[in-house]
């Protein structure tokens, strides 16, 4: 019983992702720059380490890119109409994203600028 609860669960979860990868651009956006960089990690053979800060920079850009996306649908249903307070908010949010995005550009440039050295 508690298995299909965890399995019902699990399927909610999985059609949130897979709601944010139909709708949201900029998931996408970020979504296939994520697969570049794996392939990239892959082609450069890199090393356990230097895959765990990969993996942690691309789940944390995702899930700020998902944390957005909820916030931009929940502004629109409770407040459809143009509002400061609601600008504020997505704003944030999407301030959120870009910290996101800059540290893990800011990661992969430590990563892959050595390891790109390294085949001259
Ligand atoms: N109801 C609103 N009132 C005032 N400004 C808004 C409102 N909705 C959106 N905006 C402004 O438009 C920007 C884009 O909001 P939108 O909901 O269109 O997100 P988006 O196009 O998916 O962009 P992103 O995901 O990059 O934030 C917001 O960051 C905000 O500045």
């Amino acid at each position: 019983m508690k298995d299909k609860k965890w399995s019902i669960g699990f399927s909610y979860a999985w059609e949130g992702i897979v709601q944010v990868v139909k709708l949201e651009r900029n998931f996408q956006i970020h979504l296939i720059t994520a697969l570049l960089v794996i392939i990239a990690g892959f082609i450069l053979g890199l090393s356990r380490m230097e895959w765990i800060f990969i993996v942690i920079a691309i789940g944390i850009v995702l899930i700020a890119e998902m944390i957005n996306s909820t916030i931009e649908r929940i502004m629109d249903y409770i407040k459809p109409d143009i509002h400061p307070a609601a600008k504020q908010i997505k704003d944030m949010a999407a301030g959120g994203v870009l910290i996101a995005a800059v540290a893990a550009f800011i990661i992969g440039l430590f990563i892959f600028i050595p390891n790109i050295i390294a085949l001259f």
